[in-house]
């Protein structure tokens, strides 16, 4: 697909706009100037599903996801959204090009605007995307998913709690009208009941609208109760892709690579 093409509405049209999708991701490769964050990422996720990445601090989570939005680093490889109708190859996408094909980053520590009120927020994100007569529709869709940040809509970030932040966060991500959503560190920093809270609107999702997900995580619990499978990563390097359901019987190779 010519680069002129990576609009929200040509991808539409090839794609199919309420098309099943599979996201593929091969040989991905990051770097920092001279640092090399990861090496040979690849994995498929299919609609419906989600796969988590786990590792300790440092291992390439990060890394991965902003290297599929070809954001911070230097990154190379593949990346690629199929429907049964056509395939697109966002592996020479710009960010704006790749979030507007579909694949939305909610980034860790929410990042949040201080100084928008979280309406604005999911209208301006929204509207990046579907365009402002249809941003409304956009937004109450969003509320109707994530009912919980409908009383926030005229608050600032600064008057939220960090669970009420993430929900927000994951809001603004469904704003911009996601195939594939991609999560850093949901659970990160959060209480249990806020950290529960998050995966019930998550798995909610997952349910409501079989989006694709990736999500990075170090809380086993939060990547088990969401992941159909698990890639481990140690020190830049995927060590290995399994089954969740491997886990759920048996954590020891899973904690291993979390407390490496
Ligand atoms: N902007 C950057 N400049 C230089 N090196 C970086 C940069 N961002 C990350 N790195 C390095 O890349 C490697 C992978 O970092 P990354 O943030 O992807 O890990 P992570 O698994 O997400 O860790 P965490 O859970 O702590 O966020 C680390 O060695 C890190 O120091």
């Amino acid at each position: 697909m010519p680069r002129r093409r990576f609009t929200a509405a040509a991808v539409d049209e090839k794609l199919g706009k309420d098309a099943r999708c599979e996201f593929r991701v091969s040989g991905l490769n990051v770097s920092y100037g001279g640092v090399r964050a990861l090496r040979d990422m690849t994995f498929t996720v299919r609609h419906g599903e989600a796969v988590a990445l786990v590792g300790r601090n440092g291992a390439g989570k990060t890394s991965t996801l902003q290297g599929i939005m070809r954001f911070g680093g230097r990154a190379t490889g593949s990346v690629v959204l199929e429907s049964a109708a056509a395939t697109v190859d966002l592996s020479r996408a710009k960010t704006y090009e790749v979030a507007r094909a579909g694949v939305t980053l909610v980034p860790d520590s929410r990042r949040l605007f201080p100084r928008l009120e979280i309406g604005h927020i999911l209208r301006l994100c929204a509207e990046e995307v579907v365009g402002r007569k249809a941003a409304a529709e956009r937004v109450d869709w969003v509320l109707h998913l994530v009912p919980a940040v409908a009383p926030w809509l005229d608050r600032k970030r600064g008057e939220l709690s960090g669970g009420q932040q993430q929900l927000v966060a994951i809001a603004r991500g469904l704003a911009m009208r996601p195939r594939v959503l991609l999560l850093d560190e949901p659970s990160e920093g959060l209480s249990p009941v806020a950290r529960q809270d998050v995966l019930e609107v998550v798995l909610n999702l997952k349910r409501a609208t079989g989006m694709a997900m990736v999500v990075a995580e170090q809380n086993i619990d939060f990547a088990l109760a969401l992941a159909d499978s698990i890639v481990g990563l140690v020190s830049g390097s995927p060590m290995w892709t399994k089954d969740a359901e491997v886990f759920r019987q048996d954590r020891t190779e899973i904690e291993s690579v979390v407390a490496l």
